[in-house]
């Protein structure tokens, strides 16, 4: 399995290097070179596997020979051991034909410990295997800090520098992020939001002489990696509810479009999904992309759901270069256009194709607070971000009454005690491993969006260890 680059321009490469590059060199975002498609008899064969077993079938055609046998398969068992549910991902029934997809049973209560728990184990396999460091820059509106910083912590042959916007997490995420004091992990509350954080990520990758230094990795959804470790949920969950031989939807809160591009890739790789539902808050660019071909940068604007409080989603870019016929030199231009004005025009055609499958709706904080308590109410205790999901599959469901819709339910509830509260008059309890949070010491440095004092900062948590 070889990648290529969205620009066009980097040169094809491996797993391995796609892992710990992260960013490729021209910019762009990995993809495999062809995907693989899998049968009606290879989606019956997965059928009933443990999720650990499922996961590491489905993310092994994606590794090429990184992992000697067994290994994958070892990562995966380990990695899932940790979650608090014996099935990982269940599914909760919510209505006639609306599933959760509760994806925060792992140790930061969020869906992004699905891949962080097992990208911790690749990095430290592979690195020890080379004999090499990195240091890994990841920018977080919330939950990929803490998932990063849980799985990285305290393996020798890394770094971790997180960057969150200043005052724009729950209180909860930010002190899941700055109360682990391990020496390899660092967290800078930057003075923007998280665009400008994800920006800075972005440019210190392009900044060659400094990535070379450091020896840069990511952790952000930018990394392949970490989409090929969200295929496997879809998968699992359809095969649970009749698939291959019923369609499903799934409805996704968005932000910076990695989820749902895993459920993307599944539907890609023969999995039989009609609907992709994106669920937005108030920073609605994919839903005014989605419902009418505007996609226009706005400033972003703090919402009752933190994580997705995201106008420029890094991972529409995999899609676009689906869309443009894996046309890297006019997927370049089409993300510089963007970068450079704000506005992203796509042709009517390329647009029309893309919404034959996907749908969008944005859901206010009003919204928000309603569904909340309309789940509350049903016995459902609901985050902020998996409302936002339950919402949009409700107001822009599938065009058959009878597909199932798989809503992912990307966040405990009590990572938004402020919001929870606010919609049901309770405050939800810190589950036991979390519940001494609020006394812990916390450490962070708040630093200016500035990219010489964030490589600065980089450069001397990384002198510091190396
Ligand atoms: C709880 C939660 N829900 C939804 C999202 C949006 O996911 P994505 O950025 O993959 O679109 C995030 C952030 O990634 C999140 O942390
Ligand atoms: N919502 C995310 C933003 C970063 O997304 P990623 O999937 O690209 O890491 C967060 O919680 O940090």
């Amino acid at each position: 399995m070889r990648y290529v680059s969205t620009r066009g321009e980097a040169a094809p490469r491996d797993f391995e290097s796609v892992l710990l590059a992260g960013l490729a060199e021209d910019g762009g975002l990995f993809l495999p070179e062809t995907w693989p498609v899998l049968t009606t008899d290879d989606w019956e064969e997965l059928r009933g596997l443990p999720y650990p077993a499922l996961a590491a079938r489905i993310i092994r055609l994606f590794t090429g020979d990184t992992f000697e046998e067994g290994v994958l398969e070892a990562m995966c068992a380990d990695a899932y051991a940790g979650f608090t549910t014996p099935a990982v991902a269940p599914l909760v029934q919510l209505d006639h034909r609306r599933f959760a997809l509760e994806l925060f049973h792992g140790p930061t209560l969020a869906f992004k410990d699905f891949a962080l728990q097992l990208l911790g184990r690749m990095f430290d396999h592979v690195l020890a295997r080379r004999g090499e460091r990195i240091t890994i820059v990841g920018a977080t509106s919330g939950d990929t800090g803490s998932a990063a910083i849980e799985a990285c912590k305290g393996r020798e042959n890394l770094d971790i520098v997180i960057l969150h916007p200043e005052g724009r997490t729950s209180a909860v995420q930010r002190r899941q992020m700055t109360t682990v004091l391990s020496p390899n992990v660092r967290n800078i509350a930057v003075q923007g939001d998280f665009d400008a954080c994800q920006d800075l990520v972005k440019a210190m990758f392009n900044d060659a002489p400094f990535r070379r230094e450091m020896n840069l990795s990511a952790v952000n959804s930018i990394n392949w990696a970490r989409i090929a470790a969200q295929i496997p949920y879809y998968v699992a969950s359809a095969l649970a509810l009749g698939a291959p031989q019923c369609e499903i939807a799934f409805a996704v809160p968005t932000g910076n479009f990695g989820n749902v591009f895993a459920a993307w890739a599944a539907r890609r790789m023969g999995l039989p999904v009609s609907t992709l539902i994106v669920g937005a808050n108030r920073n609605d660019i994919l839903a005014r992309w989605i419902t009418g071909n505007d996609m226009t940068a706005q400033p972003v604007i703090p919402s009752l759901s933190p994580s997705m409080d995201i106008q420029v989603s890094s991972n529409f870019e995999r899609l676009l270069f689906e869309l443009l016929g894996r046309d890297g030199a006019r997927t370049a231009t089409a993300m510089r256009a963007f970068r450079d004005t704000g506005r992203m025009p796509i042709d009517e055609s390329t647009w029309r194709a893309a919404t034959a499958l996907f749908r969008g709706h944005a859901v206010s904080d009003e919204e928000t607070i309603a569904e909340m308590r309309r789940l509350h109410a049903q016995g459902y205790p609901a985050d902020p971000h998996t409302a936002a999901g339950t919402a949009a599959s409700h107001a822009a469901p599938p065009d058959n009454p009878a597909t199932p819709i798989i809503i992912a339910a990307t966040a405990h509830p009590a990572k938004f005690p402020d919001a929870v509260e606010r919609a049901t008059g309770t405050r939800p309890a810190l589950p036991p491993h979390m519940a001494d949070l609020y006394e812990r010491e916390e450490r962070f440095t708040v630093l200016p969006n500035d990219l010489h004092a964030i490589e600065s900062a980089v450069r001397a948590h990384a002198r510091r260890n190396g």
